[in-house]
Formats: C-alpha cells, sequence, structure tokens
C-alpha cells in the first residue's frame, strides 16, 4: 500500500516514521511536486491540486477537524478530488480534551468575574463584586457534533444549565438540545454564554450576527472556537458597544492571521488566541488515520468520512 503525505507546516519525517510503525508494510512518502507516482490513501492539509488530481485513491484523509479549506477548494476544482473517493477529517484525536480545557476555563474566568477585577487592578480600584449565580449563566453550544458534545460533557459538572443547538436533535446527558432554525430563537433566549463549535458552511457562515446577537440575554458572552467567517466582526463590535456583550473571546478571525489594523486588538472587553484552540495531535490522529485504513481495507465500517453535500 502506497501513502503520500503534504502538510504546509507539520514535521513530515515524524509523520512518516509514525505512520510506517502504525502500518507495517505499507510504504509511506512525503508528496513533492512532480510525483505522480501511484498512491492509495493521501493524507494532506491544504493540498496543492496536482497532488490529488488524476489520482485513483481509495481514501483522502485530512489532517484536522474542519474541512471547509478543501471542501472550496473542491468547488472551484472538483477534477481534484472526484466524489467517488471518500474525504475522512480528524474526529477529536485529543482536540476534544483542548476544546473542553479552552471553554471551561473561559466560562468560569466570566462567571467568577474575573474580567471585571481585571479592568479594576488596572485602575488600582479595591471593590468586591456580587458573585454571578449559576441559574443566571446559562451556556450554549452551537454545534453538538464530536467538539461540541465533549465541551458540553466537561461543562455538565460544574452545574451549569447547558443547551446545544445543532441541525438534529441530540441525546447528552444534563444538555437541553434544540434542533433546527425554527428553534434557534428559543435556544439563544437564555444562553449567558454562546459557545460555537459548528461547521463553516454555506448555511452557517455569517451566522453570529446582529439579528442573533440581539436575541441573547443582556450582558452575555461569546466564545468563538469554531471559524472566523462564522462572526460577522462589525456587528460582533457593536454588541460589545451596545452592552448586548459583555465580553468574547475569540481564538478564529474572518482573517488569519488578524491584521494589524483590525478594532479587535485593542478592545479591552475582547480577550484573544490565534486559532490555537485545538490543534492536531500528531500521535492520536496517526493512530485514527491508521486504525481507519486497516478497517476501510478490511472492508469494515469506518467513522470520520465528510459528507460533500452537507459541507461537513
Ligand atoms: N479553533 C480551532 O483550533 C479548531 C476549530 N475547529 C472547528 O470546529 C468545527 C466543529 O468540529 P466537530 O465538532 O468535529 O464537527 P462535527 O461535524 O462533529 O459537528 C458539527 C455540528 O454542527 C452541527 N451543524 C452543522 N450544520 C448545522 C446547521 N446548519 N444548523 C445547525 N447545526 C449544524 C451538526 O449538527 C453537528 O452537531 C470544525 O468544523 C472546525 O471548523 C476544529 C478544530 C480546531
Ligand atoms: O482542525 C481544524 O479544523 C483546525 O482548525 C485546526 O487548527
Amino acid at each position: 500500500m502506497d501513502i503520500i503525505f503534504y502538510h504546509p507546516t507539520f514535521d513530515t519525517a515524524y509523520w512518516l516514521n509514525a505512520l510506517s510503525a502504525a502500518l507495517p508494510g505499507a510504504r509511506v512518502r512525503e508528496w513533492k511536486r512532480g510525483d505522480k507516482d501511484h498512491a492509495d490513501y493521501a493524507l494532506v492539509w491544504h493540498p496543492p491540486i496536482e497532488m490529488l488530481q488524476g489520482r485513483d485513491l481509495k481514501a483522502v484523509f485530512a489532517l484536522g477537524a474542519g474541512v471547509d479549506s478543501i471542501l472550496s477548494k473542491l468547488k472551484a476544482h472538483p477534477e481534484m478530488l472526484p466524489e467517488h473517493i471518500p474525504l475522512f477529517r480528524l474526529e477529536d484525536t485529543g482536540m476534544g480534551e483542548q476544546m473542553q480545557e479552552y471553554a471551561v476555563s473561559q466560562v468560569l474566568h466570566w462567571f467568577r468575574r474575573f474580567d471585571d477585577y481585571q479592568a479594576f487592578k488596572l485602575q488600582a480600584h479595591w471593590e468586591p463584586l456580587a458573585d454571578y449565580q449559576r441559574e443566571d449563566f446559562t451556556i450554549g453550544i452551537l454545534g453538538a457534533g464530536v467538539l461540541g458534545s465533549k465541551v458540553a460533557e466537561a461543562l455538565a459538572p460544574w452545574g451549569f444549565p447547558l443547551r446545544c443547538w445543532s441541525r438534529s436533535r441530540k441525546e447528552l446527558p444534563g444538555v437541553t438540545s434544540y434542533a433546527g432554525v425554527e428553534e434557534l430563537p428559543d435556544f439563544l433566549k437564555e444562553t449567558r454564554v454562546l459557545i460555537n463549535l459548528l461547521p463553516n458552511t454555506a448555511e452557517t457562515a455569517g451566522i453570529i450576527n446582529g439579528a442573533l446577537l440581539r436575541q441573547l440575554p443582556d450582558q452575555s458572552y461569546l466564545i468563538n472556537l469554531a471559524r472566523g467567517v462564522h462572526v460577522v466582526e462589525p456587528d460582533l463590535l457593536a454588541a460589545l458597544g451596545s452592552g448586548k456583550l459583555k465580553g468574547a473571546m475569540l481564538d478564529v478571525y474572518s482573517k488569519e492571521p488578524l491584521p494589524p489594523e483590525s478594532p479587535l486588538w485593542a478592545h479591552p472587553r475582547v480577550a484573544m488566541t490565534p486559532h490555537i484552540a485545538a490543534v492536531t495531535r500528531p500521535a492520536e490522529a496517526v493512530d485514527y488515520i491508521a486504525r481507519t485504513i486497516t478497517q476501510l481495507e478490511a472492508g469494515k465500517p469506518v467513522s470520520g468520512q465528510v459528507d460533500r453535500q452537507r459541507g461537513y
């Protein structure tokens, strides 16, 4: 079996060695321009078109959870990967735990009013504030898939009212499930902390806009862990200005790296990280890919296949 690998920034030598160890007998090589030799599987992130085009592959593995960039490339160049070749993505492989750490730490930061105390500290101002109550701190998760449900699981023991919104109804312990556009207003009505873990699709791009934000209670909070294009940044700034939002924690932006002139940098109630909420953990990813290839070769069922029509 031949496997080709391409990632613009990963340590390729590590991946080639780890894949070879996990799939004894497989010939694993780094794909380089001009390589048109046979391959059964391709592991990719932001692949050049010529890497995949014209190949009779058994499957392609995206080396991340989100497949929006490869699907948008496929829209412009469908010849790059014919529909009959399955595309897989990473399901969790250690990203769930990272999302849990990020969400829990930020929710507790706001719940214990550390944002207010940080602002007081900068003014040398001493003033104990009233505690927030858990019952006023409903957490709403947009997207209840692999990562959204892991985040819900980590928040559940903290006792906050929890709800999620997804395309279809979910059964998650301790979480009220809302489904479909018709239930979005009810989901938003009491959501004090909105956590976004939706995939970027034609239906979800721009979903966190002024009309959505206006449906949240006053003094709410936003954590965007998914994609920058979900948030209409001028509407976010307006909501912070009006007091609809008290704070935002952003990991992703409409343009990355975030340009120096973005007003988000200097906003006192916007906290930011540079798209690091959950990174691909190589050992876990290799384990998942090797297991999936082994099952595919044995004709057994696998999970993680992307529905190209649905867009995630
Ligand atoms: N900031 C970061 O470092 C990272 C961000 N991500 C982002 O997180 C996203 C989510 O990842 P997973 O949980 O693995 O995806 P997933 O596919 O398992 O879950 C997606 C969820 O969104 C829901 N959904 C999709 N379209 C919808 C719609 N139109 N209306 C309502 N619900 C809808 C689905 O029902 C599902 O519950 C990825 O697509 C990626 O963009 C992923 C990894 C790291
Ligand atoms: O896996 C993804 O989709 C990411 O955004 C990784 O940073």
